[in-house]
């Protein structure tokens, strides 16, 4: 198949973001996290934005900056975790990018999301086990639509980058790089 880019989708603290940094480096690619660039457009953190704009606001903002970063040649995308993917992203998500979920047994996200308290704006800390309890069981129905599936609860960095690169080899991905995007075809 022939794709411009790799998308990681997940529930929160399935290291997305941690695994896809390291993707970019090791393909020596560019690293777009979704968070952070909702973070530059909006100058406010994901957690003040999300606040104060709200929930609509922030997932049309979300739809916006995905539908640009899609496009990109040879980049990792890290797209945040907070709603299931839906099939509108997925289309868009789709045309360009390798998907690859990554996923995580219940209780060590809670351990990773328990850690930075306060970015993630929509975590129920109080109800923590059931918070994620609930996600787990929403995001079962998003894995079948994905390229790829890898469960991180027990792997190094290291080793799930290794599971990733290997699997687009078996897959047989092919990436259109940013020079040949004159002459591709449609
Ligand atoms: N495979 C892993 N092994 C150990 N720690 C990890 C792993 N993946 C992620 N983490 C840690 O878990 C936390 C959440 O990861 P993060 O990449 O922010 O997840 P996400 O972007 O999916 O929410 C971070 O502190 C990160 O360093
Ligand atoms: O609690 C929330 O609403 C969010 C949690 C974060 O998820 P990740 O842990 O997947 O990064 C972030 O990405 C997302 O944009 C907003
Ligand atoms: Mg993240």
């Amino acid at each position: 198949m022939m794709k411009r880019n790799i998308v990681l989708v997940g529930m929160m603290g399935s290291g997305k973001s941690h695994i896809g940094r390291k993707i970019a480096v090791h393909l020596g690619w560019q690293f777009v996290d979704t968070d952070r660039r909702m973070e530059r457009q909006t100058g406010q953190s994901i957690a003040d934005f999300y606040e104060t704009a709200g929930e609509k606001a922030f997932r049309e903002r979300e739809i916006n900056v995905l539908q640009q970063v899609s496009r990109y040649h040879e980049a990792v995308i890290s797209f945040g975790g907070n709603f299931p993917m839906n099939i509108d992203t997925y289309r868009i998500l789709h045309r360009h990018g390798y998907i690859v979920a990554l996923r995580s047994a219940a209780f060590r996200v809670e351990e990773r999301v328990s850690r930075h308290i306060g970015k993630r704006p929509t975590v129920d800390y109080d109800h923590l086990h059931e918070f994620v309890q609930h996600m787990d069981e929403q995001w079962k129905h998003v894995y079948p639509y994905c390229d790829y599936v890898v469960d991180t609860t027990n792997h190094s960095a290291e080793e799930i980058v290794e599971i990733i690169i290997g699997q687009l080899g078996r897959d047989k991905v092919q990436f259109a790089s940013r020079e040949r995007k004159g002459t591709e075809q449609k």
